[in-house]
């Protein structure tokens, strides 16, 4: 076995299991009401099943999504094609502070390595943000996609794939309403400047797969997130139910979906963000796309007032998106002495 760096090194209790529970209970859901819209009865059995999944797991697959499986693949190619270029091509887009979209390979989370790389890119390009996470800090700054020379192909097919994923997370966020209670249009207005990104995932096959991870435990802090895999697997749910990691088994053209902390404050803890995080192994390298709903900057994340009332009062206090947002990115680059910025800061506590 080689050395494995020790900044990739997981402490004993986060370190992956050898063998693993293979999530059947993850739900399964069938999209297709959603392409025949008049047939209320589906639409309604629908809204069912993706309210239970958001309540019990957090977690859910989508098959029969109308996403054209032909702009995935070209999508994949292209991540591929770029992920085999050399370090220094790939650093010539390298993130860093100031430019917060591109490629990076030195990502922590929870301070230890991830074992893997990423491309990332704002489908708003540029962006518009707070200049600093300083609460009395009005300036705004934007942010803007470095794009590689190589593949030429790249941007093209990431803004193409970046439609369909627009078109999916408003249909789910429909859903997702409709599932509450709520009109179906609820959510749409908080993303009219929407700072939503599409990340291209790469895991090299790791000689230690039992001692680092591709992806440390994590909650996605936007809205939703739309993920697909290839078929090489590695994606672990924490299930809500006893608290033990779950492999997710992706079917064949299947998205997978979770809830994020935004949701979670929105519904105002109906719906929980679920822990997940992406183990490797020593033989094969793996490719996954996620596109992360992200509100508008200028959010203040709240409870809706709908979901809330006398006896469930609101449990979070309002928090600007864009000043969470920043703050995020700071500590990204830098290594902590302090836990992150996280929802349960803003929890209200009795
Ligand atoms: O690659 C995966 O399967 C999951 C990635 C993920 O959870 C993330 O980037 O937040
Ligand atoms: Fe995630």
């Amino acid at each position: 076995m080689g050395e494995v760096d020790p900044a990739f090194i997981q402490e004993p209790e986060h370190r992956p299991k050898i063998s693993y529970i293979e999530g059947q209970g993850i739900p399964l859901i069938d999209l297709s009401p959603i392409h025949s819209p008049d047939n209320v009865s589906a639409i309604e059995g629908l809204v069912k099943e993706i309210g239970s999944a958001c309540k019990e797991w957090g977690f859910f697959q989508v098959i029969n999504h109308g996403v054209p499986l032909e702009k995935r693949e070209k999508i994949y190619s292209a991540s591929r094609k770029f992920s085999a270029l050399t370090a220094e091509e790939k650093s010539k887009v390298r993130k860093s502070e100031k430019k917060v979209y591109g490629h990076y390979d030195n990502e922590h989370t929870k301070n230890v390595k991830d074992w893997r790389e990423v491309f990332d890119f704002t489908i708003n390009d540029p962006v518009t943000v707070p200049a600093s996470p300083e609460p009395d800090d009005e300036e705004v700054t934007e942010w803007k996609n470095q794009w590689p020379q190589y593949p030429p192909e790249l941007r093209e097919v990431c803004q193409e794939y970046t439609q369909e994923m627009v078109k999916l997370a408003y249909k789910l966020m429909e859903l997702i309403a409709l599932s509450l209670g709520l009109p179906a249009d609820r959510f749409h207005g908080f993303f009219k400047d929407q700072t939503s990104y599409i990340r291209l995932n790469h895991y090299n096959p790791c000689p230690a797969p039992h001692l680092a991870l591709g992806l440390g435990r994590h909650q996605d802090s936007g809205v939703l997130t739309i993920l697909n895999e290839d078929d090489v697997g590695g994606l672990e749910v924490k299930r809500k139910t006893d608290g033990e990691w779950v492999r997710v088994k992706s079917a064949p053209d299947a998205y997978i979906i979770n809830i994020g902390d935004t949701t979670q404050v929105w519904t105002n803890d109906e719906y929980e963000s679920v822990e997940h995080r992406v183990v490797v192994n020593s033989e094969r390298e793996r490719f996954s796309i996620a596109f992360f709903l992200h509100a508008s900057s200028y959010t203040m994340v709240e409870p809706l007032e709908e979901l809330t009332s006398e006896q469930n009062p609101a449990k979070y206090r309002a928090y600007s998106w864009g000043k969470f947002i920043t703050h995020r990115k700071r500590s990204n680059f830098q290594k902590l002495s302090v836990e992150n910025v996280q929802i349960s800061h803003f929890k209200i506590t009795k």
